[in-house]
């Protein structure tokens, strides 16, 4: 608790009164950092500068908290997570989600938590906007959760129920949205995100194991932030921007008939693999920033002001 008094006491003295008790919290996903020029009368604090706050290490990803004000009139204040936190950086996950659990300390109510994310359905292109509404989280099931331990205080729950962990009003404020500013159909799906530990993408059979599971979309982040975020009480939108297509080739071509085909004569095609790199991630985040900047912005501007 000491470290939310100290990190108050620091955002007292650098912060206008109006922006220290903020209303909704953003975390930008990779690429994403520029959501929140979304937000005016921005005020950028290093994470160097917080206690508690590690460091991140990934490209595409800045490390600072900005404050500022989003929507018409006096505006609602946001706080935005510049860059998270990811477990495969070698961060320990009360760690990855300390900011989720400060965001809560200073009053967030609603969290909107953006990633970029690999598709495992053609039927969902890159550059779609997924609303996530549940996931699977096989590293939460096998022991990879934020919350084991004891409760994060004697206010916290022992056990925290995930059952409605995607908040319904805030994925209906999602669409509406998504349709007052005129976006096509296709710009938005709804999907479940799956979540694995990274920093390895997946092999095509995973890809498959991932989907027959029913996952739509896979990324390396936001559930830790989303059991915090649940822990501390707070309604949760995901927004997952895809940034590639998880190759998954239904059958796969055998070597042995490749030689086969080769002794006998026969020409052959061969189809090259293709592979993910996280610059083609960073680059379709680049690409689509405007319009999650707007979809975040319009989402916030339509949440009740109390
Ligand atoms: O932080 P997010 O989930 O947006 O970043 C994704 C997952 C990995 O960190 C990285 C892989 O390219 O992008
Ligand atoms: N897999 C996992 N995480 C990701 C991907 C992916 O294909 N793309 C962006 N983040």
């Amino acid at each position: 608790m000491d470290v939310f008094k100290s990190n108050v006491d620091v955002l007292s003295k650098l912060l206008p009164p109006h922006l220290l008790a903020p209303r909704v919290g953003i975390v930008c996903g990779s690429g994403l950092s520029t959501l929140a020029t979304c937000m005016r009368g921005i005020v950028e604090i290093p994470y160097n500068d917080l206690e508690g706050f590690v460091h991140s290490t990934v490209p595409g990803h800045k490390s600072s908290l900005a404050f500022g004000l989003i929507g018409e009139g006096e505006g609602v204040p946001v706080v935005a997570m510049l860059g998270r936190f990811h477990p495969y950086e070698g961060h320990v996950l009360s760690s990855v989600v300390y900011p989720i659990r400060l965001m809560a300390h200073l009053g967030v109510k609603d969290i909107i938590i953006t990633n970029a994310a690999g598709s495992l359905r053609p039927s969902i292109p890159v550059g779609t906007i997924v609303v996530i509404q549940d996931h699977i989280a096989l590293p939460l099931l096998t022991g990879l959760n934020p919350l084991l331990g004891p409760p994060f205080s004697p206010k916290h729950a022992r056990f925290v129920p995930l059952s409605d962990a995607y908040s319904r009003p805030l994925r209906l404020a999602a669409f509406r949205a998504a349709h007052a500013l005129g976006l096509e159909r296709d710009a938005l799906a709804e999907g479940t995100y799956t979540w694995v530990s990274g920093p390895t993408y997946e092999t095509p059979a995973e890809g498959r194991f991932l989907r027959n599971a029913g996952g739509d979309v896979v990324g390396m982040s936001t559930v830790p932030e989303v059991v915090a975020a649940r822990d501390e009480g707070m309604n949760v939108l995901v927004l997952s921007l895809v940034t590639n297509l998880v190759v998954i080739p239904d059958g796969y071509r055998s070597v042995r008939e490749e030689v086969e085909a080769e002794i006998a004569g026969q020409s052959i095609v061969r189809a090259p693999t293709p592979t993910v790199s996280h610059e083609e991630v960073l680059s379709v985040g680049k690409q689509k920033a405007d319009v999650m900047k707007s979809l975040v912005a319009e989402i916030i501007g339509r949440l009740p002001r109390a």
